[in-house]
């Protein structure tokens, strides 16, 4: 039986593109952006993918890479469920601040923390522990049972949340996570095992 599941993080967003904190705002994709997204999904439907369900965030910039994919896949009658449980992690008060501006006042090193440590989490936002917390269980509830009776199931969401996903699905651990990086719209294929670990990784590289 094949357990199938792909990863994509959102193509570029315009404030990703304004190098802002993002989180829980709504900003949607730039042109490049779009056409990350369309590049995702020619590249899924060159590796012959159909997908049974999808899943993506409460936000418009992984909503829309996912509607891109799917006409690039001409699966424009898949069924989607969205859910605030795959939101990005919320970046608080650095919201809409400028990252490099955030250096600037707070220190390259405070920053790196805020990003990349496991469980401090930035002035009123979520650390990755705490998106780990929402994640985990939407993934395990919901996205794995389908992957595992053999549905192809397609994710789009974000860098943090998708990071969280990745704590499950590759086992890492607070000491590794914070070198790992989720480029945008690059899909990752996934082939489990009955148990849920990975059998095999494939990154759809530009
Ligand atoms: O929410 C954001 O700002 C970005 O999507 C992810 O930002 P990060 O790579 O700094 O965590």
């Amino acid at each position: 039986m094949s357990r199938l599941l792909v990863l994509v993080r959102h193509g570029q967003s315009d404030w990703n593109l304004k190098n802002l904190f993002t989180g829980w705002k709504d900003p949607d994709l730039t042109e490049a952006g779009i056409a990350e997204a369309r590049a995702a999904g020619r590249k899924l439907k060159e590796q012959g993918i159909v997908f049974d369900r999808a899943y993506t965030s409460d936000l418009i910039r992984a909503q829309h890479t996912l509607a891109l994919i799917q006409e690039e896949l001409g699966q424009t009658d898949l069924p989607v469920v969205r859910d605030l449980a795959l939101n990005e992690r919320n970046y608080g008060d650095l919201s809409g601040l400028n990252k490099d501006d955030a250096r600037q006042r707070w220190g390259e090193e405070q920053v790196h923390v805020w990003r990349r440590s496991y469980d401090v989490p930035p002035p009123g936002g979520e650390s990755l522990k705490d998106t780990v917390a929402r994640v985990l269980p939407y993934y395990v509830q919901n996205i794995l049972p389908a992957v595992l009776r053999g549905e192809k199931v397609l994710v789009a969401a974000h860098g943090n949340s998708l990071r969280a996903l990745l704590m499950v699905l590759e086992r890492l651990t607070p000491e590794t996570i914070p070198t790992v990086e989720l480029a945008t719209g690059v899909p990752l294929v996934y082939r489990l095992n009955a148990d849920s670990t990975v059998e095999s990784k494939a990154i759809l590289e530009a």
